[in-house]
């Protein structure tokens, strides 16, 4: 099957991983490529509520944040036709969000914490839930790595990959089912 045919058959196609893993940079190509509608939850939820995922922490507690990756995940699921989504990392943790996962094609991207930590830098908008960012994305990569394998069909490692590559071998795996 090619990849445009994978696209009729409406398949969400979700990218995952923990913050600074790529997922907004990858599902951007990805929807460029497929000619598909992307959501991505920091800049959806920044436009619905007027504030960055950091502010929304701050402001709001992580588990409203965490409530509203959630919701913003099933919503996009659900539409049609199906968009690429970036989801928030947060969401492997909601196990409503992983049974919703269940019809979607799962792609984890995944480094070690340390190259995360130094990607993650990139954008004010990521909430620090702790100082020392290495110390923090180990304790999440801990916890949610079972969880990311448990949704995935693809696991790609992005430690030395440009988006682009992370994207081409998404590609090829949908073509290839
Ligand atoms: N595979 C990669 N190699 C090098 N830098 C990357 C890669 N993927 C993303 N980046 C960079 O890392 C930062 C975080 O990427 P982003 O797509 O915003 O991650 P996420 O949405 O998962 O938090 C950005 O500056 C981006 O350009
Ligand atoms: O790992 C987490 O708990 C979080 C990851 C971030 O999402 P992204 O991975 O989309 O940046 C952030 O927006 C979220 O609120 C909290
Ligand atoms: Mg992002």
């Amino acid at each position: 099957m090619t990849w445009e045919e994978a696209v009729e058959h409406d398949r969400p196609v979700v990218v995952t991983g923990l913050m600074g893993a790529g997922k907004s940079s990858v599902a951007r190509i990805l929807a460029a490529e497929l000619g598909r509608e992307l959501r991505d939850s920091d800049p959806d939820l920044s436009a619905r509520y007027g504030a960055t995922a950091a502010e929304m922490a701050e402001r709001d507690g992580a588990d409203e944040l965490h409530r509203r990756e959630a919701e913003h995940l099933r919503d996009a699921l659900a539409e049609r036709p199906s968009p690429v989504i970036a989801a928030a990392a947060s969401t492997v943790e909601d196990p409503d969000c992983r049974a919703a996962l269940g019809p979607a094609v799962v792609v984890w991207l995944d480094a070690p914490p340390e190259v995360l930590a130094e990607r993650m830098l990139s954008g004010g908008h990521r909430p620090h839930f702790e100082p020392d960012l290495g110390a923090m994305l180990t304790k999440q990569r801990a916890r949610r790595g079972p969880l990311f394998t448990e949704v995935a069909d693809l696991t790609v490692d992005v430690s030395s990959t440009r988006p682009e590559e992370a994207a081409a071998e998404v590609l090829a795996f949908l073509g290839g089912r």
